[in-house]
């Protein structure tokens, strides 16, 4: 009984709002600093929502493996609601059968390494047409700038939108506010502390105008799907490869489903495709790029592994990924400083004692793989950018060890690993491989900046510009 009632550690609160005013406009970092103080479990309280903030590897193994089946719920999120079709999609459904069986179909019939296989050339052909366009600046002789955020946030959108629903959308699709700005809206209102959260009471009231913006984001969005599974609809036999609207269509249609699924499953899942996808493969692509920038030897010795593998006569293939041994080091070091997703957001479904804590029933637990990837005991120099640590370590990236824990771990780990490994290896790889990039204006690698700006992916506060020259020996 003593136990039962021993709570973590935890700064002062004050009456009502708790914790609240400790966070700034960077939650990570606030929950770093905090938990620097307090220790690998620490207590919160978010306006009425109890938090418990879990930053040690041992601690986030016991949420996401020995208590998995307790932890594996996800916190009410009101803004959300209006974009997942009152949960019916994956990232923000509570755990339960529902979720069991859709998570099953997505991870058989969307991210099955089968389809991903299938959509290698159109992958490709994008990366090529993006190589193209950045070789008409490299023309230009060392002196043009390419906007590399810009160019990798385009080729991100354009993949995941040829995947979901069969083609690209430009800018100026749908409507006056764009396609992609669109998207980013959904993922931007969704990272907004929303006060429905914290005080339950005032989600009817939706002070911040946060309920009412997504719901006419969601609107929008709503046509503009329904339009295409209805176009899918019309010509489904025509093509080879089936996108994620065929496969699901057919899916709704055959039955095959064990549980009630219908057009807004449909929605709700292709929408978290989209949303899941685009911004967290960007921003890692980013991240990494600006670390190699930052760290000119490491690129240099990324080039000559590249040279070596695959030569300058030719463009990097997917084949060539399992043989880029240096290339897995500098991607483990990237995503270990900059995981896009860095906090993991999920609630108690019972009380649970976790060491020698109980976390209540309800409450929000959020592990902070910010903290647990600088971890001293097992990060030396762990804000340094060292790939080379990875040399003689089997430590991966696939939620097995828990002080590196971008994709998550356990039932609620990132269903899209597999893809993501994929894209942001090949990218970067082709990027590195086919120029040469120096920062513009002679910046120093030391001066780039790093910062960060928080949302439900972290990418970086300013664009990334650097001005390439061709490397490879063919036209
Ligand atoms: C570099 C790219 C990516 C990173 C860093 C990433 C990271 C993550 C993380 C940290 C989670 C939450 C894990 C947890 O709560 O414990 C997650 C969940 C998820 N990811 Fe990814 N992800 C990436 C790419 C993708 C892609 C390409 C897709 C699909 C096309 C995808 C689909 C999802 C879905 C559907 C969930 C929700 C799973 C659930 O709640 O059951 N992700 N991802």
């Amino acid at each position: 009984i003593k136990n039962k009632k021993k709570r973590p550690p935890g700064p002062k609160g004050i009456p009502i709002l708790g914790h609240l005013l400790l966070l700034g406009e960077n939650p990570t970092q606030d929950f770093h600093k905090l938990s620097l103080k307090h220790g690998p479990i620490m207590y919160l309280k978010l306006g009425l929502l109890p938090t418990y903030v879990i930053s040690s590897p041992e601690s986030a193994e016991k949420i996401l493996k020995t208590y998995d089946h307790v932890f594996a719920s996800r916190p009410h999120n009101e803004t959300a609601q209006y974009i997942s079709y009152g949960q019916r999609n994956l990232i923000f459904s509570k755990y339960g059968a529902y979720w069991r069986n859709m998570k099953k179909l997505c991870t058989v019939h969307l991210l099955s390494n089968m389809k991903i296989n299938s959509f290698r050339s159109t992958r490709s052909e994008e990366i090529a047409l993006m190589i193209k366009a950045i070789k008409d600046v490299a023309r230009g002789h060392g002196r043009v700038a390419v906007d590399l955020s810009a160019q990798v946030s385009s080729l991100s959108a354009n993949l995941s939108c040829l995947m979901v629903f069969g083609k690209k959308f430009m800018d100026e699709d749908l409507g006056k506010r764009g396609f992609k700005s669109l998207v980013q809206e959904v993922t931007q209102l969704a990272a907004t502390p929303n006060l429905g959260d914290v005080f339950p009471f005032l989600g009817v009231i939706d002070l911040q105008g946060l309920t009412r913006r997504m719901k006419d984001t969601a609107k929008v969005l709503d046509e503009f799907v329904e339009k295409i599974i209805d176009e899918h609809v019309h010509d489904v036999d025509q093509k080879k490869n089936k996108d994620f609207v065929d496969t699901m269509m057919a899916i709704m249609q055959s039955g095959e489903a064990e549980f009630q699924f219908d057009r807004r499953h449909v929605k709700a899942v292709l929408l978290d495709m989209l949303v899941a996808s685009i911004d967290t493969s960007s921003s890692s692509i980013e991240w990494m790029l600006s670390e190699l920038l930052k760290n000119p030897d490491i690129m240099k010795k990324l080039q000559i592994e590249l040279e070596e593998v695959v030569g300058l006569h030719r463009m990097v293939e997917e084949s060539d990924l399992e043989n880029l041994k240096y290339l897995n080091m500098v991607f483990k070091e990237s995503f270990r400083l900059h995981a896009a997703a860095p906090l993991l957001l999920h609630e108690a479904m019972e009380d649970c004692m976790v060491d020698d804590f109980c976390i209540k029933k309800g409450s929000q637990v959020i592990v902070n793989a910010y903290t647990v990837h600088r971890d001293p005991n097992y990060w030396p120099e762990a804000d340094k950018f060292l790939p080379e640590r990875f040399l003689e370590s089997n430590v991966d990236v696939r939620g097995r060890d828990f002080q590196l824990l971008p994709f998550g771990s356990g039932r609620r780990s990132c269903p899209g690993m597999q893809l993501a490994l994929i894209i942001v290896r090949l990218v970067v790889a082709q990027l590195v491989h086919c120029f040469d990039w120096k920062l513009p204006n002679d910046m120093q690698p030391k001066d780039l900046d790093m910062s960060e700006q928080f949302g439900i992916v972290i990418g970086r506060a300013n664009h990334l510009m650097a001005v390439p020259t061709n490397r490879l020996q063919h036209k």
